[in-house]
């Protein structure tokens, strides 16, 4: 069984608009709306490629309510904590001139103390040996940086596999729990090892650092540019897929819940990463926080070009 952990969920709107003018009122061309957060995003990915995947975390009021509605309509089974507060929506705009993207991110609601015992007292209770449990995205308010190491302790004490996705401190602290696996992206490997990675030999020191804060298996995403796989002592480089870009948005997601699929199903790292990369080719060839299908991700595995450094 895979489990996502999802602490700050979003219903993510994206508009588009015809040209992204200011002080005016923009219409809206169109809107979509997905059931947004790493976690739900990459328990989306996973059910779409065919695993079984329960989606937990925090939600709450009329947000929390379509959230939980939209994943179960999917087939996804939810176990949530519910906190008095309202789950955030974020935005993506997208200007149909030249087709950049903005995005704005709610910080999410407040939760209580007691909320994030009772989030740590359900997952303690559900961890079985060898499930796979992935911890994705930020912190709300109230919430302590080291929730996701308490989490990976807990997660691994009971047998199961770890897997993290998130940024800043709580990123960092969460490594230092030894996960199984992180997949950060340029900016957020920078922020966790306070490393430049603007080449290829920053981004293998600031990759052997997150290995020394304890992390086994790493997967550093660039967009549509070459990425890195690491286990510590063999390393990959991926190239992604060309594809037309409609909004990357969830992107990581879609890769990340290919590859914790691929693994849960016994495949190598290498070639779990290969579905990765095709996986996030075609959530980025998708609109809004859209997760491809199986056969979307199929059509572009050939594609990946992934070479042993
Ligand atoms: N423009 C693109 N062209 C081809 N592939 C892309 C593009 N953007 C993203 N991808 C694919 O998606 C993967 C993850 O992308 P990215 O590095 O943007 O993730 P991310 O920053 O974690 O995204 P998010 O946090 O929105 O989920 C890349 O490794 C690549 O396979
Ligand atoms: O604010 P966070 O938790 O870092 O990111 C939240 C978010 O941007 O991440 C997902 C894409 O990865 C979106 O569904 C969601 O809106």
């Amino acid at each position: 069984m895979i489990y996502t952990v999802t602490l700050n969920p979003a219903l993510d709107k994206e508009y588009h608009v015809a040209e992204l003018l200011s002080n005016t009122v923009l219409r809206a061309a169109s809107v979509k709306v997905d059931f947004g957060g790493k976690g739900f995003n990459i328990a989306r990915m996973i059910t779409a490629l065919g695993s079984q995947c329960a989606a937990l975390g925090f939600i709450g009021g009329h947000t929390g309510q379509v959230l939980r509605e939209g994943l179960e309509s999917t087939g996804i089974p939810t176990d949530f904590v519910r906190v008095s507060e309202e789950t955030r929506t974020n935005i993506s705009i997208v200007n149909d001139k030249d087709s950049a993207y903005y995005k704005v991110n709610e910080a999410g609601p407040q939760v209580s103390e007691p909320e994030v015992e009772e989030l740590l007292h359900k997952v303690e209770g559900l961890v079985q040996p060898d499930d796979w449990w992935v911890l994705a995205g930020s912190l709300p308010r109230g919430v302590p940086a080291d929730i996701y190491a308490r989490l990976i302790a807990l997660i691994r004490r009971g047998g199961a596999w770890a897997v993290l996705d998130s940024s800043g401190e709580a990123f960092r602290l969460g490594c230092a729990a030894e996960p199984f696996l992180v997949k950060p992206n340029l900016e957020e490997i920078a922020q966790i090892t306070d490393l430049d990675v603007g080449d290829a030999a920053g981004i293998h020191r600031a990759i052997n650092s997150v290995h020394k804060l304890g992390v086994k298996n790493i997967i550093l995403s660039a967009g549509g540019g070459m990425s890195i796989c690491s286990d510590g002592l063999r390393v990959w480089s991926g190239q992604p897929p060309k594809i037309e870009e409609k909004n990357p948005t969830g992107a990581g997601d879609a890769m990340l819940g290919a590859v914790v699929d691929q693994l849960s199903r016994g495949t190598t790292l290498p070639e779990a990463y290969r579905w990765g990369l095709a996986a996030g080719s075609a959530a980025a060839a998708l609109p809004g926080t859209g997760m491809p299908t199986r056969a979307q991700v199929q059509a572009l595995i050939e594609q990946v070009v992934i070479s042993e450094e």
